[in-house]
């Protein structure tokens, strides 16, 4: 298995940047996904790397072999790149059946019969597909279409391995389940993998790292729990889960903490962060981390509450104190027109300014 390194990439289209300037280090045996809204960049960035796009500029390496460095002569062709590809549409060959379509990349490179039989016996097996061997696609369900192009894509093996949104053509119940087994299946195999999906809990579920993109840029790499409980930005707090931001300004800024006021005068102790140069700000808090109080307190402001919709294992609300309006989660119906609030200074995130891009 090998690294995959992407140095300074840059896609443009014409007029348009599509991939702005890209480095990402994924190590061998990684599970990496690009997540970001549609048009950010991410299908551009796994194209790239499979050499089915034309780059603008930058590196694209696996390991110590050049894939791509800006010079025509050293771009490696799509063929040629030894990469195992599985796009969300699973593009089997309907006219052959399950093992030809299997057996079709190994006969361009050119294995012997037997030596195929065997690779085709392996992948089969590994996405638990071996006694479909002899169907043809249009006689197997979306899922199990979609785990013969995973064989497909592996049957070589491959040592980078590129999904573009490989489950998006599944129902919301198979879709959870495959995810488990892709996981399951990638850490066994250990072959570095690059996941493209705008699904966050998709994201957040099978990864070992997240890169958020938005407009062709890299906004925050890192772990799950790190993107999802530290986010880098208001646009990734905004895109990653769900947060209120609230306008507020910078009263005192220290080391391990600062202290903000809120549009309806309420002070708030909060983590640390950075607020315009005219001291504006915005405080971003999860809705499930704001709780209900039972006594007034540092961190705590009554609202009004507003609106109530019930989610089934939990209550949501949009409650209000002057003018600021934010949205809370309970696991318990609350019955009274008002509420004594309390938010921890931990949950508070401070930006500069609200969450832009897309
Ligand atoms: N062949 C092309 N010609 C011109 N512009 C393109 C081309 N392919 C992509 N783009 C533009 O590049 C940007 C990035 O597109 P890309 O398909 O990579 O986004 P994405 O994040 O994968 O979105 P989605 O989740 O919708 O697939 C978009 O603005 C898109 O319109």
């Amino acid at each position: 298995m090998a690294d995959l390194i992407i140095e300074n990439l840059t896609i443009k289209y014409g007029e348009v940047t599509a991939v702005e300037n890209l480095s990402i280090n994924v190590p061998s045996g990684e599970f990496l996904t690009l997540l970001g809204p549609s048009g950010c960049g991410k299908s551009t960035t796994l194209f790239a790397v499979a050499g089915l796009n034309h780059a603008t500029s930058g590196t694209i390496r696996v390991g110590d072999r050049i894939l791509f460095n800006g010079d025509p002569k050293a771009t490696v062709p799509p063929e040629r790149r030894n990469i195992g590809l599985v796009f969300q549409s699973y593009a089997l060959w309907p006219h052959k059946t399950v093992a030809d379509n299997l057996a079709f990349p190994l006969i361009l490179r050119k294995m012997g019969k037997s030596e195929r039989e065997e690779r085709i016996r392996e992948a089969l097996g590994l996405v638990e597909m071996l006694p479909y061997a002899e169907r043809f696609p249009f006689e197997l369900s979306g899922g199990q279409q979609q785990r013969v192009a995973l064989a497909r894509a592996l049957v070589y093996r491959p040592p980078l391995l590129l999904l573009d949104e490989p489950l998006s053509n599944l129902d919301a119940k198979l879709r959870e389940r495959a995810r488990v087994w892709l996981r399951e299946l990638q850490e066994r195999l250990k072959v570095t993998t690059v996941y493209v999906t705008h699904d966050q809990s998709e994201a957040l579920a099978v990864s070992d790292r997240i890169a958020v993109m938005s407009m062709g840029r890299m906004r925050q790499l890192g772990a799950p729990r790190e993107i999802y409980e530290t986010p880098a930005d208001s646009f990734v707090a905004d895109f990653i889960g769900s947060s209120n931001f609230l306008d507020g300004r910078m009263i005192e800024s220290g080391v391990d903490h600062a202290l903000v006021e809120l549009g309806d005068g309420t002070r708030l102790t909060t983590a640390p962060g950075r607020a315009a140069a005219d001291g504006s700000l915005v405080v971003a808090v999860r809705p499930e981390r704001i709780s209900v109080a039972t006594a007034e307190g540092p961190n705590t402001l009554r609202a009004k509450v507003e609106q109530k919709v019930y989610l089934g294992s939990v209550w949501q609300y949009v409650v209000r104190s002057g003018p600021v309006e934010f949205r809370i989660q309970t696991t318990f119906e609350i019955d009274a027109p008002e509420v004594l609030l309390h938010i921890p200074a931990e949950a508070c995130a401070l930006f500069a300014e609200t969450p832009v891009g897309n």
